[in-house]
């Protein structure tokens, strides 16, 4: 068992988990922690199951076996309302407007905040008056972001939170919205390939690897050994 972050109940805590999808193992034995507070990275080359892996962590997805635990208690569609999940693939009401999507949001989520959707809303430039069906990939995944984020969830799970947004926009992204909103209370796990953007954000990262934890490392002691992040992967999945 690899254990990652601080003392006490674990945000995530996954322990012999296995799932099959059509026949195929797509998780096997999987086994990490994630203190409660930190801001860990999935990473994993395509198919390696991080989405899989998240959707379990959701509840959306029931385990074959094994057990997976949020604070110390088991994960199930009844912890919903203590995870903000941004998915890999967009599922936003196409003929709304952002600002209309956003006013929907607010009546659906009982932990959203309206001040932090405001100070989102401008940091991630979306524009209310938008047709969500005509913007672009980029634009939709910082409104994706701005719908996850504006929730007070103790536990966000973005899986791919980047996907189509431009090199400049995601480190900006990165830095003052990720980076602002991981204050030490709340526990992030963030499946990316970006990994140089995010690297100085993560506390702590998870290496998945053909459904098996490859390797977990707290990302102070990497940097004390003299070692980064991707230097890491590459070393992992080379
Ligand atoms: N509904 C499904 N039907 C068939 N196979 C699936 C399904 N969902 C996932 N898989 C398979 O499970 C494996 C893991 O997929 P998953 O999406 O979890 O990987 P990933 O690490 O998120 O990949 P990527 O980085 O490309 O997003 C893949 O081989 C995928 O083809």
């Amino acid at each position: 068992m690899t254990k990652l972050g601080r003392a006490g109940a674990p945000a995530i805590r996954c322990d012999k988990v296995e799932v099959s999808i059509k026949k195929k193992k797509v998780l096997n034995q999987v086994a990490f922690e994630v203190g409660a507070g930190c801001l860990a990275g999935l990473l994993g080359p395509n198919g390696a199951g991080k989405s899989t892996l998240l959707r379990l962590l959701t509840g959306l997805l029931p385990p074959d076996s094994g057990s997976v635990e949020l604070f110390g208690a088991p994960a199930g569609p009844d912890r919903l309302a203590e995870v903000s999940f941004l998915p890999d693939r967009g599922q936003l009401p196409v003929y709304l407007s952002a600002g209309e999507w956003l006013g929907f949001a607010a009546r659906l989520y009982p932990d959203w905040s309206r001040a932090r959707e405001r100070e989102l809303t401008a940091k991630l430039e979306v524009d209310p008056a938008r047709r969500i069906g005509s913007m672009s990939r980029g634009e939709e995944a910082r409104l994706q972001l701005l719908t996850c984020l504006s929730r007070e969830a103790p536990l966000l799970i973005l899986d791919e939170p980047f996907t189509g947004v431009d090199l400049l926009s995601r480190e900006r992204i990165a830095s003052a919205v990720v980076g602002e909103m991981a204050d030490g209370e709340r526990t992030f796990l963030i499946a990316t390939h970006d990994i140089r953007e995010m690297e100085h954000l993560f506390d702590s990262i998870v290496l998945l690897g053909d459904g098996t934890v490859k390797a977990a490392y707290e990302v102070e002691a990497l940097r004390e050994s003299g070692r980064s992040v991707e230097s890491c992967y590459r070393e992992v999945f080379a």
